[in-house]
């Protein structure tokens, strides 16, 4: 697995003030949509391309285009829905499925409760789309279900990482094709399973808390 930490002061900055817990929730989600394209950038880069011919105005040139199959992008309900238009600003003709987990809050096990999106992601490039990784639970169920689909390379994006979710992802992913991009890995998690110091609950301040 590859860990990419992007380290820019605009970055840094929309994180600071999404960390802060005076910033309200229309405000969040704001932030929260910037810092994702800032984040694609990054985590595109190995986006795969083909050449193609083209005409300028002046001459004749040739330059690139995404290739086919089209990348396809995955937002992990609920919070990582707030991801999604920044990241299909930047790749707009990407194809959009939709995964819903929740990790209980006792026992901190992620369960899927609903899936939609191809069997078959043979071939496909994924990029997975949730603020937090914080046990790691959540993502490591999410990325071994587009990897039993065929998915042959998979990249997450997380606004936010806890050092045990790294580790768990590098230990239930080695050997197979995952890179996370993130603002950060923070200090630790705290005893209810929340990154420290975090920004709180993700879901809960884009959305409100949902009971
Ligand atoms: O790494 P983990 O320990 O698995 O935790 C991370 C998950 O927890 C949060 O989701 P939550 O279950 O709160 O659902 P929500 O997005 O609907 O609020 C967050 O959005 C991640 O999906
Ligand atoms: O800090 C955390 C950990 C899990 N989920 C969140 O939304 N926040
Ligand atoms: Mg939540």
């Amino acid at each position: 697995m590859r860990l990419h930490v992007v380290d820019h002061p605009l970055v840094a900055h929309k994180l600071t003030t999404l960390r802060d817990q005076r910033t309200d929730s229309a405000t969040f989600r704001r932030l929260a949509d910037e810092l994702v394209t800032l984040l694609a950038y990054e985590a595109t880069r190995d986006v795969r391309t083909e050449q193609v011919d083209i005409n300028t105005p002046v001459a004749q040139t040739t330059g690139v285009k995404l290739s086919h199959p089209r990348p396809l992008v995955v937002p992990i309900l609920r919070a990582g829905l707030g991801m999604l238009d920044g990241m299909v600003r930047l790749l707009p003709t990407a194809e959009v499925g939709f995964l819903g987990m929740i990790r209980n809050e006792e026992t901190l096990q992620a369960s899927t409760y609903a899936t939609r999106m191809p069997e078959d992601l043979s071939g496909r490039q994924v990029y997975v789309l949730d603020p937090m990784l914080a046990t790691g639970g959540t993502l490591v169920a999410s990325i071994q279900e587009l990897i039993k689909r065929g998915a042959d390379d998979v990249t997450a994006v997380v606004l936010l990482a806890a050092p045990e979710g790294v580790e768990l992802m590098e230990r239930e992913l080695a050997g197979t094709p995952v890179t996370v991009v993130t603002a950060s890995v923070d200090e630790r998690l705290d005893e209810q399973g929340y990154i420290v110091p975090g920004l709180g609950d993700a879901g809960d301040r884009m959305y409100g808390a949902a009971e």
